[in-house]
């Protein structure tokens, strides 16, 4: 039987999300209608879908009340094929400013809230310069990986990195190949790793340092959802690569260009290890009501 869905549309330089609510965990939608609402065609469009629900409502919020009780709400993010992603760093941005919006939760600037994902509970906030996601401790992928993309030369060895999501950062020869780069194809990743990746390429600003901080340029094909404007744990991932590469001289403070704008990035020492905080604007478009199949 068709039911009706209200929705609003929403963004983080440029990635996509439909966002609906569900506090009580009545509309879990299949993938099949995910994929449809994503569909730029025949739906709204967008790179992925989040319904708000209550962790306590979740199977997968059991875990998050266990490690911080005050995450009342979940985040629960597919991917625009209708597969589950453990985190989003643009969504997490923008649904915060979703729960305000919608008058779900209240929080004044500069305080901060927890969230429930799937890859844990994460802290956001926001302040004047934009919505802020404090990502946790990242990890490097003792694995090289090579990369095939479609346009590029040669195969490019990868270097793995974990935001609470997997990544794959990739650096280009310059900013000619990275724009040649057919990102819309799957790129073909030796050895396939065990929960796929999203593939980041990157080439430095020119100047790579200037004033304290570093800026790169990055394109994004993401696990589940294509090429996208701009991914949050993407630059993430794709800022801390550099920094790796780079060495002890490479500062801590990135700028990050992508197709839909330019994200900050920032590596801060927390009590468990070093964390990776992402800044930057989110915006939400419009809202309407659809009819689900
Ligand atoms: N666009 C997101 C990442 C979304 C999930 C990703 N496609 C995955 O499967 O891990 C971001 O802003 O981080």
């Amino acid at each position: 039987m068709a039911s009706t869905l209200s929705f609003t549309k929403g963004h983080g330089t440029g990635n996509d999300f439909v966002l609906f609510s569900d506090p009580d965990g009545q509309e879990a939608l299949d993938p099949g209608q995910i994929a449809a609402l994503c569909d730029r065609h025949f739906g709204i469009g967008a790179d992925g879908v989040i319904r708000a629900v209550r962790s306590a409502h979740l199977d997968a919020g059991a875990a998050v009340l266990a490690e911080d009780p005050a995450a009342e709400w979940f985040m629960d993010y597919h991917n625009a094929d209708g597969s589950v992603a453990e985190m989003c760093g643009n969504g997490i941005r923008v649904f915060l400013h979703y729960l305000l919006e919608s008058g779900l939760v209240e929080l004044a600037p500069g305080e901060q809230l927890a969230i429930g994902t799937r890859a844990g509970v994460r802290m956001v906030g926001y302040d004047p310069l934009g919505y802020v996601v404090d990502l946790g401790r990242w990890s490097l992928v003792e694995r090289e990986t090579l990369v095939r993309v479609k346009g590029l030369p040669v195969a490019r060895p990868g270097i793995g990195i974990d935001v609470g999501n997997p990544h794959i950062v990739v650096a280009v020869a310059d900013a000619a190949e990275l724009d040649g780069a057919e990102l819309e194809y799957v790129p073909q990743l030796d050895p396939v790793p065990p929960h796929g990746a999203n593939v980041e390429l990157v080439v430095p600003g020119e100047p790579l340092i200037a004033d304290g901080v570093a800026r790169i340029r990055m394109r994004v094909h993401e696990r589940g959802s294509g090429e996208t404007l701009s991914c949050g744990t993407g630059t993430a991932a794709a800022a801390l690569a550099f920094r790796h590469w780079a060495g002890a001289a490479a500062p801590n403070d990135w700028r990050v260009e992508v197709p839909g704008g330019v994200l900050g990035v920032r590596m801060v020492p927390g009590a468990d290890g070093e964390h990776v905080v992402l800044a930057g604007p989110a915006t939400l478009v419009y809202s309407g009501t659809i009819t689900l199949a």
